[in-house]
């Protein structure tokens, strides 16, 4: 089914989700402020520790609407709502990302033109592979360029991003140039922003309807929590699956507590319901919002909260350190990142995801490379996994199903709270010293 919301006078919209990853001070928010037109709630480093740091530490959220595209003509929207996620640079804020990667449709791969394709470019293109099919590079700053040499400039440095690009799964997208902010933070706001029109009309060329549902439990990622006075407690966030509407019930399960949905809005328009892929304000009353920052809701008994679990995994290419059994990771679902023991093994792609738990696995001490580039895989306990609950499908990048899989068990520290069939990454952030390694070890 497509994605349908509400958009405005009862209009449908076709929501689309865009990631804007990039290196540090690639001018991510500055690509987001070009692009948008109306701003939501946690849009553009207004979280004050984010202000102080100078970069942007939180997922900041804002949207632009546009005509549908003539290829989706026909198909019953009205318009395109492009919400833009601004992901964070730095690389140790790899639990962000994540958080805000799993909701993405398409990527734009922001690349400073004075800097070139530098580390976290190279992991945000890691994490793309992981976790969307889409992705375009935006080569900005090209007005720090030499005017008279610029456009050998911009030849040159496609032809370098493309190169790269051939031996990841992106090869041959499109690379857009464009000045996000041309003069930098001092120029005055009168200064426009280059290119912007073109990246918008090819964008516009690359949309798709996402494939999503309204059926299944309910699932909600939140970002934000804030109260509104004499309203109740707002928290923004994306539903990751199934549907919500006003006065449904929904649980917060890391606090075992039950709400009903007062109100709900969408980019600032009050709404009745809301569905997979839609961004959403959800108000309930009677709730502290300093109890909750970043967690999952969701309908109620739904999310399990594991101890443990079975991950097919995968080693990322860049990784250049062994994953042994018994090592421990930084493991990152969702929005958490707690640390787990892994223990590693084979055996054949289990049926309907089931492990046979009469079957003997051979034991493996140390996970062997990946002999694909980057590939999907799923987490979660195995019971759940065989009850396949529902959760959003996801066009991916997976290699084709091997008769040989490889498994880790993951011993957590603390119990986590995911959704069934979700990514997750393993991660070494204690080796942030070596930062020119990616961090990125395996995932599952
Ligand atoms: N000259 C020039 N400067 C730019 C352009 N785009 C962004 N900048 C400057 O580059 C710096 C970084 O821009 P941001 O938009 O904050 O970059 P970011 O990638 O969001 O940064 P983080 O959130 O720290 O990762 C700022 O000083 C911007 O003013 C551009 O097109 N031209």
């Amino acid at each position: 089914m497509a994605a349908k919301g509400k958009g405005e006078g009862g209009r449908r919209s076709l929501n689309f989700n865009v990631g804007i990853l990039g290196h540090i001070d690639s001018g991510k928010t500055s690509l987001a402020k070009a692009l948008s037109s109306v701003a939501s709630t946690a849009s553009f480093d207004k979280n004050p520790q984010s202000r102080e740091r100078g970069i942007t530490l939180d997922l900041g959220f804002s949207s632009f609407s546009m005509p549908v595209p003539a290829h989706l003509e026909g198909g019953g929207y009205e318009d395109v709502q492009v919400t833009l996620v601004d992901c964070p640079g730095h690389a140790s804020l790899i639990r962000t990302i994540i958080g805000g990667a799993q909701i993405i449709d398409f990527v734009i791969l922001v690349v400073d033109i004075t800097k070139g394709i530098q580390t976290q470019t190279a992991e945000c293109l890691v994490i793309g592979e992981i976790t969307c099919s889409h992705l375009m590079v935006v080569l900005n700053k090209t007005d720090l360029t030499e005017e008279s040499k610029r456009d050998a400039h911009i030849s040159k440095m496609t032809k370098r991003i493309s190169k790269t690009l051939e031996s990841t799964a992106f090869s041959g997208a499109l690379v857009v140039p464009v000045a996000a902010k041309p003069g930098g933070p001092d120029a005055p706001p009168s200064q426009t922003a280059h290119g912007i029109d073109n990246l918008v009309q090819v964008l516009s060329s690359k949309v798709f309807v996402p494939e999503r549902s309204a059926s299944g439990p309910f699932v909600f990622s939140v970002d934000h929590c804030f109260p509104i006075r004499g309203q109740g407690t707002v928290m923004t966030g994306t539903v990751l699956s199934g549907s919500v509407a006003l006065n449904d019930t929904i649980e917060i399960p890391f606090l075992k507590v039950t709400k009903k949905v007062k109100s709900m809005q969408m980019f600032h328009k009050p709404v009745q319901t809301a569905m997979q892929g839609d961004r959403v304000g959800i108000c309930v009353t009677q709730f502290d919002p300093k109890q909750v920052e970043r967690c999952l809701v969701a309908a109620p008994g739904y999310l399990p909260t594991l101890e443990a679990g079975i991950a097919q995994v995968h080693k990322v290419s860049y990784h250049k350190f062994p994953c042994t059994t018994g090592a421990k990771f930084h493991v990152t679902i969702g929005h958490e990142t707690v640390m787990g023991k892994a223990t590693f093994f084979s055996g054949p792609l289990p049926v309907n995801r089931e492990f046979d738990l009469e079957a003997e696995y051979p034991f493996l001490e140390e996970l062997p490379d990946s002999k694909t580039k980057v590939a999907e895989a799923k987490a979660g306990s195995d019971k759940e996994a065989a009850e396949g609950h529902g959760h959003r499908e996801r066009e991916t990048n997976s290699e084709p199903a091997t008769q040989e899989s490889h498994y880790a068990l993951l011993e957590f520290e603390k119990p986590v709270t995911c959704l069934p069939d979700s990514i997750a990454i393993g991660s070494r952030l204690d080796t942030d010293v070596h930062i020119h390694r990616s961090h990125c070890c395996s995932y599952t």
